[in-house]
């Protein structure tokens, strides 16, 4: 459930309705809405109810808003991060490094330290070179690093190939196989603590099932290691629960996900941390655009919206739906290509789709935008970075400024030898 829903047919975001955002900051826009936000944090933590003391980290990527992070942070959330930039937002947005747990397969020598400097509670080592670093700079400073080993468990999630991470060929964690041997070399060196067990198999997961293959693998090696003598205290079990993009899809619920962690792990006797990205932010947020234009086409019309690829690259990176709605409700129908107004294209948000019968002006949204749809956006054709805003009841507050289309960065500049 989420917060955008029509009134007097106009769709509105929790009491606000859509024109006067779009009116106040302009399109295209992204609008959060607080209240989803805040239910999608409570109903997976609910979700989790039969465990004891478990850590929710948010995955900042699928969004790093400050204002975001910050309603997270208040209802008890951590941070999962994957890089240096988002360490420092979560930081900004008062999560506490003891809630912080860094992830990814490039950490750099720079960002292992200042992980090590903020004094997070956990990293995901994802290789044994990675493990021998840390270990090295952790070691130099008479610490030790606080971490967990990611585990390559080979499961098909079942998902889009590109955002599929828990298969062999793909270039996350360790190989089960060859787990218990870096384990046991890692948890050796003097400059970590490896005490745990991370687990991530990839994203929009529609079926449980490939979750619970990868959580028994886990608990198979748990057994193993802790009869080879080692201590493990706290296992990672990642994010990834799938949410639907379609209106009347159905996709597992945080409950659902609970009962099945709580029954494959009841004997692990470890404390248990989850990294939730889209389900929590997904529903919580849309991308409010205007047609600029109704173009003619060879069999359906072009519906050219303002918003892009460069501001929801979804559609064009993996062929995403999203749903698309007006914004003043219509009885009407067409069939459309709904594009943006870029220069390739790949500038497609749907071909052929059944849709509102819009016209120039009107207003409409793609919905489950909240996830992976501002923090991917980029500047190309020189549009510039797209605004957002956070709804809290009758309230609305810009929370991202729009960096207007052709507006000079900072960081850019021309060298002297070009006059
Ligand atoms: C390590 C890790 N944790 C958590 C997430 C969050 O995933 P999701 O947004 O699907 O919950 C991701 C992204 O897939 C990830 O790579
Ligand atoms: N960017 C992807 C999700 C990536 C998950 C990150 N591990 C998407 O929009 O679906």
């Amino acid at each position: 459930m989420d917060h955008f829903t029509m009134k007097n047919g106009i769709l509105h975001a929790e009491d606000v309705p859509l024109p006067a955002i779009a009116e106040a900051v302009g399109t295209p826009v992204y609008v959060y809405s607080q209240a989803t936000l805040e239910r999608h944090a409570r109903v997976f933590r609910e979700g989790l109810g039969a465990l004891d003391d478990p850590l929710i980290v948010f995955a900042v990527k699928a969004n790093p808003n400050l204002a975001v992070l910050r309603v997270l942070q208040r209802e008890g959330f951590g941070a999962d991060v994957v890089s240096g930039g988002e360490l420092r937002r979560a930081l900004a947005a008062g999560m506490v490094p003891d809630k912080i747990i860094f992830s990814g397969v490039g950490k750099t020598r720079a960002e292992l330290e200042l992980g090590l400097d903020t004094g997070i509670a956990q990293f995901n080592i994802e290789s044994r070179e990675e493990g021998r670093e840390l270990a090295e700079l952790a070691h130099a400073r008479g610490e030790r690093a606080r971490c967990a080993l990611r585990i390559n468990p080979d499961v098909d999630a079942g998902t889009h190939e590109k955002i599929s991470t828990g298969k062999a060929d793909n270039k996350f964690g360790v190989p089960l196989h060859r787990a218990a041997d870096a384990f046991a070399e890692l948890a050796a060196l003097d400059g970590l603590a490896l005490e745990g067990l991370a687990i991530h198999i990839g994203s929009q997961l529609a079926d449980l099932t490939p979750l619970e293959t990868a959580f028994e693998k886990v608990g198979r090696l748990l057994g193993d290691l802790r009869a080879s003598g080692h201590t493990i205290t706290r296992v990672d079990l990642g994010g990834g629960i799938g949410v639907p993009y379609r209106a009347g899809e159905s996709y597992p619920s945080p409950a659902d996900y609970g009962a099945m962690v709580a029954r494959v792990t009841r004997d692990w006797g470890v404390q248990l941390a989850f990294e939730p990205g889209r389900v929590i932010a997904g529903n919580a947020g849309v991308l409010l655009t205007r047609v600029v234009r109704v173009k003619s086409g060879l069999s359906s019309p072009f519906l050219i919206v303002d918003a892009a690829m460069n501001d929801l690259a979804r559609p064009a990176l993996y062929g995403a739906w999203h749903d698309f709605e007006p914004v003043a409700a219509t009885d009407q129908r067409m069939t459309a290509n709904i594009v943006g107004p870029i220069c390739e294209t790949g500038d497609t948000f749907a071909t052929d789709r059944d849709c509102p019968a819009l016209v120039a002006g009107d207003l409409a949204v793609f919905r489950t935008a909240g996830a992976y749809g501002a923090t991917m956006a980029s500047s190309y054709n020189s549009r510039g970075f797209v605004a957002e805003v956070l709804v809290s009841g009758s309230d609305f507050a810009v929370v991202a400024d729009r960096i207007d289309a052709g507006a000079i960065m900072d960081a850019e500049r021309v060298p002297e030898w070009l006059g």
